[in-house]
C-alpha cells in the first residue's frame, strides 16, 4: 500500500527529511575508510601512478628550459633532435601514467560506491518492513545514491587527490627551488594564505551543503511520491498542483545549491586572481634575476611553468576543503541511516525451528508501534489454531489486523504476551526459520518487473519448471499465463505488460503454492477485487489452505465461511469457534 500524504505536509519544518546530525569530518573519515580498505592497495597504486605522471611533468618542463636555452636562444637547430626526442618519449610516458593513474583512481571510486551501496541496502534488508515507513522512500534514495558518491569524493578519490597534489606539490616546489631559491622563496612566502582561505570556504561549503543534501532528498522523495500516486493525481485533475509542488521543492534545491555553488566557485576564482599576480610577481622578480645573469631566459619560463603547475594541486588541494565540506554533509545522512536498528533481531543462541507441525498460539499479546501515540493497537489476543485449521480474523479497519499479521511473521514482536509455533515462542527462535515456515500473502498483490516464472518461483528460485507450472495449475493461473505472448517468460512491466488485479493475486498465490509452508497468514487476499475476481480466487485459496493452518484475515463472509473459527477484533472481542477463546 502506498501511503498517500498530505501535499501541505511538505513545508521546510517537515521532520521526515530533517538535517542529519552534524558529524565532524575526521568521524566520516573513520567511518567509511572499512569500504576503501580492500582496495587500498589499488588506492596506492593509483597515487603513485599520479604521482610519477607529476614527476613526468616536471621533467617535461625542464627539457623544454633545455630547448630555449640550448636550442632557441642560440639558435643552435642540432641541439633540437635529441632534446626532441626525449620530450616525446617523456610526454608519452606521462601521458599513459596519467591515464593508467586515473583509470586506476576512478576504478577504486566506483568499487567504494558499489560495496557501500550494497551495505546499505543489506542494512535496510535487516530492518522490518515497517521501519522505513517513519521515512520518505525518496529521500532514502537520495541517501544511497548523491549522498554516498559526495562520500566516495571524501575518503576514496579525496585520498588520492590530497597524496598525489602533495606529491606533485613536492616535485613542483623542489624544481622551482633548483631552478632559483630566492624566487621560490618568494613565492612560498605568500602560500600560507591559500590555507587560511581554504579552510574559511570549506567550513562555509558544509554548513550550506548540509542544507542542500536535504533539500536534494526531499526532490527525491516528493517526485517518487507523485510519480507512485499519479492514477490520484490524474483522475482528480491535480497534475498542475503536483507540478507546482515538485517546482518548489526543486527551486528550494536551486536556491540552496547556488548557495553553495557561490561560495564553492568563488574560491578557483580568488585563486586565479592570486595566481596573476603571483605570476606579475615571479616576472618582475625574474627580470631582476636574469639581469644579475642568476637565471637564464628558459630557466625563468621553466620556473614559471613550474609556479602554474603548483597552482594545479595547491587548488587541488584547497578545492578539496570545499568537496570535504559537501561529502561530510553527505556523509551525516548515510550514518543516519546506518544508525537505524531493527527492533526485531535473532537472540543470541536462537535455535532455529525443525519440522513444523503448525500449531500457533497468541496468549494475551498486546503490541503497539513506537512510531504512533504509544496506545496499543492490539490488547490481550489470545487464541490457538490447529494443525491445519483456518482461523478467520475480522473486525473493523483500524482493528489491528495486519498488526497481528505483522506479528505472525515477526515483522515486529508483541509489548506483552507471545506468539507461538509449535509451543516455542517466535522470539525464541530465529527469524529465517519463522519465514521458513510462515508464508505471508500481503494485502497488495507485490510483483517485481521480472518475469512470471521468476515471480512464482520468488520464493523459491531452485524449483524446477515443473513444480512452477504446477503452482500456477493450482493457483488458477496457467490458463492465462500460457495465453500471453511470452508464456512463463512475460516480463511485468516490459512493454506495458499489466495484469488484472485478479491476475496478480492468483500469481501471488502460486507463489505461496511454491513455498508450500505448513502455515499461512493471508491479509484480506480478496480485497481490492471486483466480486466476479474475488471469486476467482477462491477456490484457488481453498486449495492452498487445504491441510495448513492458515490465519485468514477477511471482511469477505464468503472467505470467512471457510474457518473453522472466527476471532473478531476491535472493540468488544467476540470469539466464536471451537479453537478461539
Ligand atoms: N507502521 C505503523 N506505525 C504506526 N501506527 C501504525 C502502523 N501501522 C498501523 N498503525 C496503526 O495501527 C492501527 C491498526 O492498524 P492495522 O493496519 O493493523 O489495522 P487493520 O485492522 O489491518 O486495518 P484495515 O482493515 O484498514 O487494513 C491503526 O490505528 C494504524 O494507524
Amino acid at each position: 500500500m502506498h501511503t498517500t500524504r498530505n501535499p501541505a505536509a511538505t513545508s521546510a519544518d517537515d521532520p521526515l527529511v530533517a538535517l542529519a546530525p552534524a558529524v565532524a569530518p575526521r568521524e566520516v573519515f573513520r567511518r567509511f575508510w572499512p569500504w576503501v580498505r580492500p582496495d587500498r592497495r589499488w588506492l596506492l597504486a593509483a597515487t603513485l601512478l599520479l604521482a610519477a605522471g607529476a614527476g613526468g611533468e616536471v621533467v617535461t618542463v625542464w627539457l623544454f628550459k633545455d630547448l630555449i636555452d640550448q636550442v632557441l636562444v642560440p639558435r643552435h637547430l642540432a641541439a633540437f633532435w635529441p632534446l626532441a626526442g626525449w620530450m616525446a618519449a617523456v610526454g608519452t610516458a606521462t601521458g599513459l601514467l596519467t591515464f593508467l593513474g586515473d583509470y586506476t583512481a576512478t576504478r577504486v571510486a566506483e568499487r567504494f560506491i558499489l560495496r557501500l551501496r550494497t551495505a546499505c541496502v543489506a542494512h535496510l534488508h535487516t530492518l522490518p518492513p515497517d521501519t522505513l515507513r517513519t521515512r520518505w522512500h525518496g529521500d532514502v534514495l537520495a541517501r544511497l545514491t548523491s549522498d554516498i558518491e559526495r562520500i566516495e569524493s571524501f575518503v576514496a578519490s579525496g585520498v588520492i587527490d590530497v597524496a598525489s597534489a602533495l606529491i606533485s606539490l613536492v616535485f613542483f616546489a623542489s624544481a622551482a627551488l633548483v631552478l632559483s631559491w630566492r624566487l621560490a622563496l618568494a613565492v612560498f612566502v605568500v602560500s600560507p594564505v591559500f590555507w587560511f582561505a581554504a579552510r574559511h570556504f570549506g567550513g562555509r561549503v558544509q554548513r550550506l551543503s548540509r542544507e542542500a543534501r536535504r533539500r536534494d532528498g526531499r526532490v527525491t522523495a516528493v517526485v517518487e511520491e507523485s510519480l507512485a500516486n499519479a492514477p490520484v493525481t490524474h483522475a482528480y485533475n491535480q497534475q498542475r498542483r503536483e507540478v507546482g509542488r515538485i517546482r518548489r521543492e526543486g527551486e528550494a534545491l536551486l536556491r540552496a545549491e547556488l548557495a553553495t555553488a557561490r561560495v564553492a566557485a568563488a574560491y578557483p576564482a580568488l585563486l586565479d586572481v592570486l595566481e596573476v599576480l603571483g605570476g606579475l610577481v615571479v616576472v618582475g622578480l625574474g627580470a631582476f634575476e636574469l639581469s644579475r645573469g642568476a637565471l637564464t631566459v628558459g630557466g625563468l619560463l621553466a620556473f614559471a611553468a613550474f609556479l602554474a603547475q603548483l597552482f594545479g594541486p595547491i587548488q587541488r588541494l584547497s578545492g578539496l576543503a570545499t568537496v570535504f565540506g559537501a561529502a561530510s554533509a553527505g556523509a551525516e545522512r548515510v550514518i543516519d541511516l546506518a544508525r537505524l536498528r531493527s527492533p526485531v533481531l535473532d537472540r543470541p543462541g536462537a535455535v532455529p525451528l525443525r519440522t513444523v507441525r503448525g500449531e500457533l498460539s497468541c496468549t494475551g499479546v498486546r503490541a503497539s508501534y513506537a512510531t504512533g501515540d504509544g496506545a496499543p493497537v492490539l490488547r490481550d489476543v489470545t487464541f490457538r489454531v490447529a494443525p491445519g485449521e483456518v482461523l478467520a480474523v475480522t473486525g473493523p479497519s483500524g482493528a489491528g489486523k495486519s498488526t497481528l499479521a505483522k506479528l505472525l511473521v515477526r515483522f515486529m514482536d508483541p509489548d506483552a504476551g507471545a506468539v507461538r509455533l509449535d509451543g516455542v515462542d517466535l522470539r525464541e527462535t530465529t527469524l529465517a526459520s519463522v519465514r521458513q515456515a510462515v508464508t505471508l500473502l500481503p494485502q497488495a498483490s507485490q510483483l517485481f518487473s521480472a518475469s512470471i516464472r521468476d515471480n512464482i518461483a520468488y520464493g523459491r528460485p531452485d524449483a524446477t519448471d515443473a513444480e512452477i507450472v504446477q503452482a500456477a495449475r493450482d493457483a488458477d493461473a496457467h490458463g492465462f499465463i500460457t495465453a500471453l505472448p511470452d508464456g512463463y517468460e512475460s516480463v511485468l512491466g516490459e512493454h506495458g505488460l499489466q495484469l488484472s488485479g485478479g491476475q496478480n493475486r492468483r500469481i501471488t498465490i502460486a507463489r505461496a503454492f511454491l513455498r508450500a509452508t505448513p502455515v499461512l497468514v493471508l491479509d484480506e487476499p480478496t480485497a481490492g477485487l471486483d466480486r466476479a475476481a474475488a471469486l476467482r480466487v477462491i477456490a484457488p485459496l481453498r486449495r492452498l489452505m487445504a491441510g495448513r493452518t492458515t490465519v485468514l484475515i477477511t471482511h469477505d463472509p464468503q472467505l470467512a465461511a471457510l474457518a473453522d473459527a472466527v476471532l473478531t477484533l476491535g472493540g468488544a472481542e467476540l470469539r466464536t469457534g471451537a479453537e478461539a477463546c
